[in-house]
């Protein structure tokens, strides 16, 4: 395939779709068509003119400047390329334009939602898994859609009661059958021109659907030889795949692992059913945690508050353990306080606390890779 990309400036523009050892593989962006068609019909004034024809994916090299300023290059990073050798399919990265988001894990950067796929059957849907992952999707602080796939296998009643019950979470989930073709198109139009983070459990059916979504997805990696050529099942590296209407799809294993890494105080924030009460009342105390304390607003029976005091539990033993590694003089204690409940003090100060995380996430993710293999 070839194509015209140019920027206003005569800059060529990409998005970097997947990176291995010191190569990017950069996507350029393509001339829009009534542009082209102004230009044929003589319209002055218009942009830079294009480049000449050429491929639409370069295999580019970052440039020494940049590796001098410390400034990495990761998937989903907008960048200019300079000097295409159009006929060896190269380039090389002189800038990276300014991220509007920045994923950890997986790392990449200008995500704009996460797609998170369940099955309504076959694997049953688990609620507590569920909720574990739209947590972790939500503790990202992007945009969630939730898609619940084979719609075929059960009943319009059943599917109503589902989407009852997720209503009562703050979730209006959508139905698809890739299989029946159900509701695909509805699922496309909400990742045209966005980047997504495609998440959910085995089996559920991501690659049906991004097979169902890109027709081409497997013969594009089929097409990329060499240092990054990617078996899906194989590595473990991200890569964006384009939509055709638009917009670019990560799947990625790496997310697919929810561990509950996050701050005990920040947990309330990620359930929308629990926001929504705080968005009319508010705890006594600032530092509620909502479990025992005096006149919280948060506290009360709504069906996931259960699944809140489990997560809670795990992110303040996970904090504790983390503290205690890091200070091992520390006089912080997890205090009990009877019911299998357990209380933190004094605060952690944050930045050493983040400074001993990412290792210990690592650690995590790595046991619960083999947990989630075995
Ligand atoms: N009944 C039904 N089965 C489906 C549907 N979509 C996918 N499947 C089946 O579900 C199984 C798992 O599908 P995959 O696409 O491999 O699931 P996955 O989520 O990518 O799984 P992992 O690669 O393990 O993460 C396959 O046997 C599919 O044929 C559907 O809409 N309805
Ligand atoms: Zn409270």
């Amino acid at each position: 395939m070839i194509a015209e990309s140019f920027t206003a400036t005569g800059q060529l523009l990409g998005t970097v779709v997947a990176v291995q050892a010191n190569f990017y593989r950069v996507q350029l962006d393509q001339e829009d068509g009534e542009m082209r068609g102004m230009r044929e019909m003589g319209e002055q004034n218009l942009p830079h003119p294009p480049h000449p024809p050429h491929p639409l994916l370069l295999l580019c090299t970052r440039r020494t400047r940049l590796k001098k300023i410390g400034q990495q290059v990761m998937v989903g990073d907008r960048v200019v390329v300079e000097e295409p050798d159009w006929a060896g399919g190269r380039g090389a990265i002189a800038e990276v334009l300014p991220r509007q988001s920045e994923l950890d894990r997986p790392a990449i950067a200008n995500v704009n939602q996460i797609l998170l796929v369940f099955a309504v059957a076959d694997p049953p849907l688990e609620p507590y898994q569920l909720s574990r992952f739209l947590i972790k999707a939500e503790s990202t602080g992007l945009d969630v859609l939730l898609c619940l796939n084979k719609s075929d296998l059960i009943s319009p009643q059943e599917q109503q009661q589902i989407s009852d019950r997720l209503l009562g979470w703050g979730y209006r989930p959508l139905f698809i059958s890739v299989k029946n073709s159900i509701n695909i198109d509805q699922a496309a139009t909400h990742l045209s021109n966005k980047i997504t983070v495609i998440a959910g459990a085995s089996g559920v059916g991501k690659s049906s659907l991004i097979n169902g979504l890109i027709p081409n997805a497997n013969l594009r990696v089929a097409e990329v030889s060499g240092k990054l050529a990617r078996g899906r099942h194989t590595t473990r590296h991200v890569e964006l795949f384009e939509l055709p209407s638009g917009g670019m799809l990560a799947d990625t294993p790496g997310f697919n692992q929810p561990d509950m890494d996050c701050n005990p105080e920040e947990l309330i924030d990620y359930f929308p059913e629990a926001r929504k009460r705080l968005a009319v009342a508010s705890c006594r105390f600032n530092d509620c945690l909502h479990r025992d304390e005096p006149e919280c607003a948060v506290r009360g029976k709504w069906e996931r508050y259960e699944h809140y005091l489990e997560f809670l539990d795990a992110a303040i033993a996970r904090q504790t353990q983390l503290h205690q590694q890091a200070d091992p003089e520390s006089t912080l204690k997890l205090k009990s306080k009877g019911k299998g409940q357990s209380q933190y003090e004094p605060k952690l100060e944050s930045k050493k606390y983040r400074r001993v995380s990412r290792k210990t996430q690592l650690q995590d993710l790595q046991q619960l890779y083999q947990e989630s293999e075995e």
